[in-house]
């Protein structure tokens, strides 16, 4: 069983405002006593006893502190501390100060071409990184994409939100109905066994917002939104992509594929032509 920190973490930081809060716990903003910097930490509830519902498992916190702590990337939040009281964990991570990419797409519609593939060049990095280490996300999305400063010409993406993450061991069979229905792909819906692809569909859906400012599947009800998503009734409505390229079209078809395995990988994303132009005139497309 990990060990972390049992000292006051309020011996070390000053506990500031409230950041956000969600089905992870509360996120608030922590400043460090020693230097004065300040840094994230998401304070979760541990379950007191095996027949409560309130609070989660503390194996469930060790196994996204050790997915953390195997995922040092600049695309990815960096773990910088773990405290644990009785009935608490605080895990204390950089303090991302750039804002949801969910809420700097929604300021601009949606984005130039040029601009979403930075973005997603940067996003397939981090997803790359944690693939290689077979480990999925598992809960990708906008929200759970932030910005380091949104303020500069080129920000910097860092993917958050590890509460539904897993180390996958080849051989051995995970199923989950968790995520978040406008983003999950049909393998999740129909409880089959998950892979690291599960990611590249939601990162199909998350392109397909960053160009259109649409979600492709999403229903009146969440029940309708699972339907289109295994009936994989989406389109690109000419009113909304009569500007977009067709590679463009073809990287988020090469992703939105029902059967996982013929889903293009993070590394083979990278490599395509409208992430990776081979030619100048290809560039200026
Ligand atoms: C360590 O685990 C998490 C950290 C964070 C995190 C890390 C650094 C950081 N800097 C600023 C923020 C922040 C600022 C405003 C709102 C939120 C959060 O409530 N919304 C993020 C997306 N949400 C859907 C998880 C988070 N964060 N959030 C968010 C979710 C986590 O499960």
């Amino acid at each position: 069983m990990a060990q972390f920190n049992l000292q006051n973490v309020e011996d070390f930081y000053e506990i500031g405002e409230i950041l956000g809060s969600g089905h992870f716990g509360q996120v608030r903003e922590l400043r460090e006593r020693a230097s004065g910097v300040s840094w994230a930490g998401k304070f979760v509830k541990l379950r007191r006893s095996v027949s409560s519902r309130l609070g989660l498992e503390r194996k469930s916190v060790e196994r996204e502190v050790e997915i953390l702590q195997a995922l040092q990337h600049t695309n990815i939040m960096a773990l910088k501390d773990v405290f644990e009281s009785r009935a608490e964990v605080v895990i204390v991570v950089e303090l991302i100060r750039g804002g949801e990419l969910f809420d700097f797409v929604a300021e601009k519609e949606n984005l130039t071409e040029i601009e979403a593939i930075e973005f997603l060049k940067q996003i397939l990095k981090g997803v790359a990184f944690m693939h290689s280490k077979q480990i999925a996300h598992f809960d990708l999305k906008p929200e759970n994409i932030m910005l380091s400063d949104k303020k500069v010409e080129h920000p910097e993406i860092k993917i958050i939100d590890f509460g539904l993450a897993q180390r996958l061991t080849p051989g051995e069979e995970y199923r989950s109905l968790c995520g978040t229905p406008q983003y999950i792909g049909p393998e999740v819906i129909n409880y089959e066994p998950l892979s690291v692809a599960s990611d590249m569909w939601s990162i199909g859906v998350i392109t397909y917002i960053l160009l259109s400012g649409l979600s492709p599947f999403q229903g009146d009800t969440d029940e309708e939104t699972l339907r289109n998503i295994v009936d994989m009734k989406y389109e690109f409505e000419e009113q909304y992509f009569s500007q977009t390229s067709d590679m463009a079209k073809d990287f988020i078809e090469k992703l939105l594929i029902k059967e996982p395995s013929e889903r293009m990988t993070a590394e083979e994303c990278l490599l395509h032509p409208w992430i990776k132009p081979l030619t100048r005139k290809q560039a200026a497309n």
